[in-house]
């Protein structure tokens, strides 16, 4: 039994591993390369090609120079004659050695140089590409097993550029020992090539074998690794020791890994008898060869040192051809996985987020969302079914409501993270306060039509699974504004208003500590002061839309409070605050509170309103917990007051 069977069908794979399919692959592959290495650095490309060609060439005057060498030895005459006559041939034999040492350190360098910049490319083209994937699309398991697949492969390039030119080499040098040898005797040639194709034949044999086995394990092996690095892990290891949860894992990874060696071995078996057979008919092909060539010899069909020329050649060409056969091996493994990636890329440039669009109004007033439904892929519920909302600058806007009622669903919509599938999300512009309705003097964009970097910079959020960065306690916040240049003062601005200054200034390298153990700057952070990092970079953003899912969850409750004030201040300047939390306390203050449930809008209103429901979903919510501080919803009057209930605005 593998890991997981779900997992490991790939039928697009083994459908692409028919012969033709492979051989169709290979140049283009290698092209993808060679291209990438034209565009990052064109002079070492050039110098790798010559050097190759200069070799193909050396070696065939290396080959006419052993004739010359081998006829004179051969001649009639005395031996100081013959050994003068061959000593041009001779000096032509040394001159080749210097050159071909020459070119091989030139060809070694110009591809060192240039293999680490078509890695570089490669990797660049494809996490940029997977980067611009709507998000809706990376939730189809279809294309994030492609995505994934497609990480394999970046490093793939390097290794293909390098097996490329050994291949060139090798390929160039036969080329040239083939001319040379036909252009002996036509017979030569044939022979060369029997040796040659069992040993071809083998290693795409063995290629093939391996991939169909390594994309039936991938899973597996994922899962391996995954076990291990638990083992680890800082976060992980209280209950690796407190649970034993160790001691369960490295059981799974003995068990995981035996079930991978019985696979190794039979490969490893297999292999073994192919190469058997593949040694098997060149043998064959090599005794049938040197059989015709005695046999051209006796019959006076070829002359001595033409016999004595073709040994060597064959020789020397059939080391190539054990060289060319493990290099072409590792060549087609590489080749597969580097048209994973080629293939991913395409597939994640078929789902990118667009980027041409309507630019939005300037500036937006509020984001109004209009009958909108959207369900995950592969799910049979919808998150959220026909939504209506509106989010406006200068106020905040809370949404409630049970586990997987559908808020954070909302938020991402909101944020153009995710497109419905139906309905509509309107950015509408104007100022801030300003009561221009749907269709009357703001003009309004749809988020499918708009310019939606135009929406991502409108748009700051903090997340419930925020990334912690493992950098410096300053790129942790300035990243918050991506690759805008940081600006040390709003960064220090931004950690005053997050309440993390202070924190951050009293460890040990400042702004400059590395906010992950085990670095040599590393600290270690908890995780409400880990919150407050993740606060500080929604504010230093500064966005107009600020989008915070459960932002108080790890904070004591005097940090909870003010966060929620410091929420509350951010929308009295202009911002549009949407809070997804579960602490109605702070709801209470809220300009508007929509109550979701299984994903469609149960209840909206301002707190004072939804109290005055009895029996509503707010209420019951809000009883519940004012329970737990054993407060009744009537003597619950420790809650912040909403802001001004005459001034919030019905929708
Ligand atoms: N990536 C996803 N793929 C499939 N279904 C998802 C995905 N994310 C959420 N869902 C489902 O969509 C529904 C709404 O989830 P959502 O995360 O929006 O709820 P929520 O109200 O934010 O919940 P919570 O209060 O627990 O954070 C849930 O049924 C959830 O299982």
């Amino acid at each position: 039994m593998r890991w997981d069977d779900a997992f490991v069908e790939h039928e697009g794979a083994v459908a692409r591993l028919r012969f033709a399919h492979m051989a169709a692959a290979l140049p283009r592959m290698v092209g993808v390369v060679l291209r990438a290495g034209w565009e990052t650095d064109p002079r070492a490309l050039a110098g790798v090609v010559v050097a190759q060609a200069g070799q193909g060439l050396t070696t065939a005057f290396g080959l006419v120079a052993v004739n010359g060498v081998l006829s004179s030895l051969f001649a009639n005459g005395p031996t100081d004659d013959k050994l003068r006559e061959s000593l041009p041939a001779l000096a032509l034999l040394a001159l080749v050695s210097v050159g071909m040492a020459l070119l091989t350190a030139w060809s070694t360098a110009m591809s060192g140089r240039l293999e680490p910049q078509v890695e570089r490319a490669v990797s660049l083209r494809y996490y940029r590409s997977v980067t611009e994937v709507e998000i809706a699309a990376t939730e189809r398991p279809e294309v994030q097993r492609h995505l994934d697949a497609g990480k394999f492969g970046t490093d793939s390039a390097r290794r293909m550029l390098s097996l490329s030119v050994g291949v060139a080499n090798v390929v160039i040098g036969m080329v040239a020992a083939a001319v040379v040898l036909a252009s002996l005797h036509w017979a030569l040639l044939p022979m060369l090539l029997a040796i040659a194709l069992p040993k071809a034949w083998g290693a795409v044999r063995s290629a093939r074998r391996e991939y169909v086995s390594r994309r039936h394990w991938v899973d597996h092996r994922r899962a391996v690794a995954t076990l291990l690095q638990y083992l680890t892990m800082p976060h992980a290891a209280g209950e690796i020791r407190a649970h034993a949860a160790g001691s369960l894992l490295l059981r799974g990874y003995e068990e995981m890994s035996g079930l991978m060696e019985t696979e190794q071995r039979r490969l490893a078996r297999a292999q073994a008898a192919t190469d058997l057979a593949a040694a098997a008919f060149s043998g064959l092909a090599s005794v049938g060869c040197y059989g015709v060539l005695w046999w051209l010899l006796t019959s006076g069909g070829l002359p001595m040192a033409v016999g004595g020329t073709a040994v060597v050649a064959i020789r020397t060409s059939t080391a190539r051809l054990t060289s060319l056969v493990q290099q072409v091996n590792r060549m087609y493994e590489e080749m597969l996985r580097l048209s994973d990636t080629e293939e991913a890329i395409q597939i994640a440039s078929g789902h990118a987020i667009p980027r041409t669009g309507r630019p939005l109004p300037a500036p937006v007033r509020e984001i109004q969302v209009r009958d909108v439904s959207f369900t995950y892929p592969g799910a049979t519920v919808p998150a959220l079914h026909r939504v209506d909302v509106s989010v406006r600058r200068g106020e905040v806007t809370a949404l409630v409501g049970a586990n997987g009622s559908g808020k954070s669903t909302l938020a991402r919509i909101l944020g153009g993270l995710l497109l419905s599938d139906s309905g509509e999300v309107w950015w509408v512009g104007g100022k801030a306060g300003g009561d221009g309705e749907d269709g009357g003097e703001g003009e309004r964009v749809e988020v499918r039509e708009a310019a939606r970097a135009d929406v991502f910079r409108s748009v700051g959020m903090l997340t419930q699974d925020f990334p912690n960065w493992q950098m410096t306690a300053a790129a942790n916040i300035a990243i918050g504004a991506g690759d805008r240049p940081r600006d040390a003062a709003r960064l220090k601005e931004a950690a005053r208003a997050a309440g993390v200054d202070e924190l951050i200034e009293g460890l040990p390298h400042g702004w400059d500590s590395i906010v992950f153990k085990g670095y040599e700057r590393g600290v270690q952070l908890s995780g409400g002061q880990w919150q407050k990092l993740g606060t500080a970079r929604s504010l230093y953003r500064g966005a107009p839309f600020l989008l915070v899912d459960e932002p108080t969850s790890a904070l004591d409750p005097h940090a909870e409070i003010e966060a929620f004030d410091r929420l509350r201040t951010l929308a009295d300047s202009g911002v549009a605050v949407v809070l997804v939390t579960h602490r109605l306390a702070a709801t209470a203050s809220a300009d508007h509170i929509y109550v979701l449930d299984r994903g469609h809008i149960a209840e909206g209103g301002t707190h004072g309103e939804l109290m005055g429901r009895p029996g509503g979903l707010y209420r019951g919510m809000f009883d519940a917990q004012a329970a737990q501080y054993g407060l009744t919803a009537s003597s619950a009057e420790g809650v912040p007051a909403p802001r001004d209930d005459t001034a919030a605005q019905p929708r």
